[in-house]
């Protein structure tokens, strides 16, 4: 008897390759189960427009959703982060894999660190998350939106086009560029997006809980009660994944849950920042502990204003 191979829908870029084997083998391992990639071209790979220019949410998903309903794989394979937080209808987020290093970071010319950039240096990020929080703190510097894969931005810095560029150190990790890296941002200087360095795996409801059950040995529950928090905050401030908004939650030593957010106006000007911590145990279990501890931390943030700044960004990229 042979067993066929479970059908792992995945984006076509090094590091959504990278990512998806890594899952792919985990599930093999844990399971005895064989999976094949299968490589799915989205829109957000091939138009050349400015992601905040996209629509926002889901260009990045938005293919490997239609792969699923069509039945051609049995499951997929995203960046968290790229996830709208709208529930997908007839879709089920089967698993959230255990968070890597949810920072960001500077991959500079000559080895520069973040502080030693010259004034009027040239970052690229197409992130208006990332321009926001590094204009706070270098208002100086200059942010020059770009796009494309991980190597693309490298290949800018390489060229000497742009000084430097942000990226997320777990997506270079995934492409193997760990060692153009040339500086790390703590999360208390710049809040990673929700979701960020942690990977979803999403399958059709129908199969959720009978055929496909066995994806629930790749969740990793603190991460998903994390990530619950943090993706609260983003739904809660109807802002999308182009808005400027950082969230992080970990787990305390003492096993609380400490989640921190900022919204800061695209040009660094104006910020909420916010921070809370749930008793888990206080709640029925961990992921609802998280979702109240999202909520709570959200309605705080918009007593502040935090609704302003991103309805405010918002109307600065044309999207209202
Ligand atoms: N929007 C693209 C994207 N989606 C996920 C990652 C990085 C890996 C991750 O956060 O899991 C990246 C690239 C980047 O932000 O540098």
């Amino acid at each position: 008897m042979t067993t066929t191979a479970a059908r792992l829908g995945t984006r076509r870029s090094t590091m959504a390759t990278s990512q998806s084997q890594r899952v792919a083998d985990t599930i093999t391992a844990r399971t005895g189960v064989p999976v094949e990639l299968v490589l799915i071209t989205s829109f957000g790979d091939v138009t050349r427009a400015h992601l905040t220019q996209l629509g926002g949410t889901g260009v990045f998903v938005n293919a490997l959703r239609d792969a699923l309903l069509a039945g051609d794989v049995e499951f997929a394979v995203h960046s968290l982060k790229d996830l709208p937080t709208a529930p997908a209808d007839g879709l089920t987020l089967a698993a959230v894999t255990e968070r890597d290093d949810p920072r960001d970071a500077l991959c500079a010319r000559d080895g520069l660190k973040f502080a030693d950039l010259p004034p009027g240096a040239t970052v690229g990020t197409g992130s208006p998350r990332r321009v926001a929080q590094l204009a706070a703190l270098r208002p100086d510097l200059r942010y020059v939106p770009i796009r494309g894969n991980a190597e693309t931005r490298l290949g800018k810095v390489a060229s000497g086009e742009l000084d430097a560029v942000v990226l997320a150190y777990a997506g270079l990790d995934r492409v193997g560029r760990l060692d153009d890296v040339t500086d790390v941002f703590e999360v208390e200087q710049v809040l990673p997006a929700p979701g960020q360095g942690a990977l979803a795996v999403e399958c059709r409801t129908a199969d959720a809980a009978g055929a496909l059950s066995y994806l629930g040995t790749v969740d990793h529950g603190p991460t998903r009660a994390a990530v619950t928090a943090e993706r609260v905050v983003l739904a809660e401030l109807e802002a999308g994944c182009a808005a400027p908004v950082g969230a992080y939650a970990e787990f305390t030593a003492d096993d609380r849950l400490r989640l921190r957010a900022a919204v800061v106006a695209p040009d660094g000007s104006q910020a909420v920042r916010a921070e809370r911590t749930v008793t888990v145990t206080d709640y029925p279990d961990t992921v609802q502990a998280a979702a109240a501890l999202g909520r709570q931390l959200a309605r705080e943030m918009i007593r502040q204003g935090a609704d302003r700044i991103v309805a405010d960004a918002a109307v600065g990229r044309g999207e209202i």
